[in-house]
């Protein structure tokens, strides 16, 4: 059985090894390292591209799956921690390492207490992008191991270490990522008539986005337009005849969506008459909102109330995007916050997760998967 200590030891060996989606391989392979030194007996593995699957036989055929993300970001780490990222520019920024080692350490107690339904641990790669949960789905990875319910978690640094947080129904929004290309006419930066300038219209595509949801989305709705990358030109003195944006769309409803998408083609419809370019979007991918099941959501705030040590709190919607949805699409289950109280943020260089919150969420799942009967 894995001690306290030995989950930290995993936890910073995730943290020093983040890889973007669909290419954790050294993460998997510590992952099935781990999965190796435990008690065997009623664990089935099986992988798929970067993902680990793993089915612990339990007394009741109903199988309760339980989700971990893998994946980390295309962030520079500056936590000044001894235990750091050593893969340069990459960074588990959003805990996906704490998600994998809470999860080990549960598979870890099951492997060796018989579990009363049967447990399917998903590690899922790519969370942060393209998105691995639907390709699981779409494959049929999953085969005769389908769950009755899922459950999965994500570190909230803004609530302290012992809480835990969901709400029935509508937990995140819709999201769609943006990539958006200008391509003009470059030239000499001393003849501006000679050539249209992308860094201008992009500029000005930039500004116009900023109406988007303020004079289109209703108040009483949510969206949010991020444009987090900014590229364009090669030179101070010349004229740039590209640019780049990158970003994010998130929205509480399907049809707030599709009102923002139409308004970005609309402005870049203008901008190409009006700087005489040729702009094209493309969406990247799309994650459906998190839904939770109302009466799992009920089931499980009503035990972590009885739990001591644990705060339960009523969470609010968030803009957060999460591809755990398309799971939720298919089964019922519940996704819920865990406090980890950092000063620094989800996609923080400085995120610093306190480590205690590890042995809370095992101990808070453990309790509840041994109680869980099938519905
Ligand atoms: C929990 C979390 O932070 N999830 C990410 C999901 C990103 C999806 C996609 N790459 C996008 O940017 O739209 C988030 O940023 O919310």
């Amino acid at each position: 059985m894995m001690k306290m200590n030995d989950l930290i030891h995993i936890r910073r060996a995730f943290h020093q090894i983040p890889e973007l989606g669909f290419n954790e391989f050294k993460t998997q392979q510590l992952l099935l390292d781990t999965i190796s030194n435990m008690e065997q007996t009623r664990l089935q593995i099986k992988t798929w591209k970067t993902a680990v699957f793993v089915r612990v036989e339990g007394r009741q055929d109903y199988t309760i799956a339980y989700r971990a993300d893998m994946d980390g970001l295309p962030i520079t780490e500056e936590t000044g921690y001894s235990f750091a990222s050593k893969h340069e520019g990459a960074m588990h920024a959003c805990g996906h390492d704490f998600h994998m080692t809470i999860a080990l350490g549960l598979l870890d107690h099951f492997a060796s207490h018989e579990p009363e339904c049967h447990l399917l641990f998903i590690f899922q790669p790519a969370e942060e992008g393209p998105g691995g949960a639907k390709p699981i789905i779409e494959a049929d990875v999953l085969g005769a191991w389908q769950p009755d319910e899922i459950y999965a978690l994500h570190i909230d640094p803004n609530l302290p270490v012992g809480s835990i947080a969901t709400k029935p129904g509508l937990l995140f929004a819709n999201t769609s990522e943006l990539f958006i290309d200008f391509q003009g006419k470059g030239g000499h930066a001393a003849y501006p008539h000679t050539a249209n300038d992308m860094v201008v219209a992009c500029a000005h595509f930039v500004t116009q986005v900023q109406t988007v949801v303020a004079r289109n989305i209703d108040p009483l709705d949510s969206a949010v337009v991020t444009l987090g990358v900014i590229a364009g030109g090669t030179k101070q003195n010349v004229i740039a005849a590209t640019a780049r944006l990158e970003g994010t769309i998130r929205t509480l409803s399907m049809a707030s969506m599709e009102v923002v998408k139409s308004r970005l083609e609309a402005i870049a419809a203008g901008i190409e008459a009006s700087f005489a370019c040729k702009i094209a979007i493309d969406y990247g991918s799309n994650y459906c909102e998190v839904y939770n099941d109302p009466e799992l959501a009920e089931a499980f705030a009503a035990f972590s109330k009885t739990r001591k040590g644990i705060t339960f709190v009523e969470a609010e919607e968030a803009m957060t995007g999460e591809d755990f949805g398309y799971f939720l699409k298919q089964y019922p289950g519940v996704m819920f916050w865990l406090g980890v109280d950092s000063p620094y943020g989800l996609h923080d260089s400085r995120l610093q997760p306190s480590e205690e919150a590890i042995g809370i969420a095992i101990e808070h799942m453990v309790a509840f998967l041994s109680a869980k009967k099938p519905r």
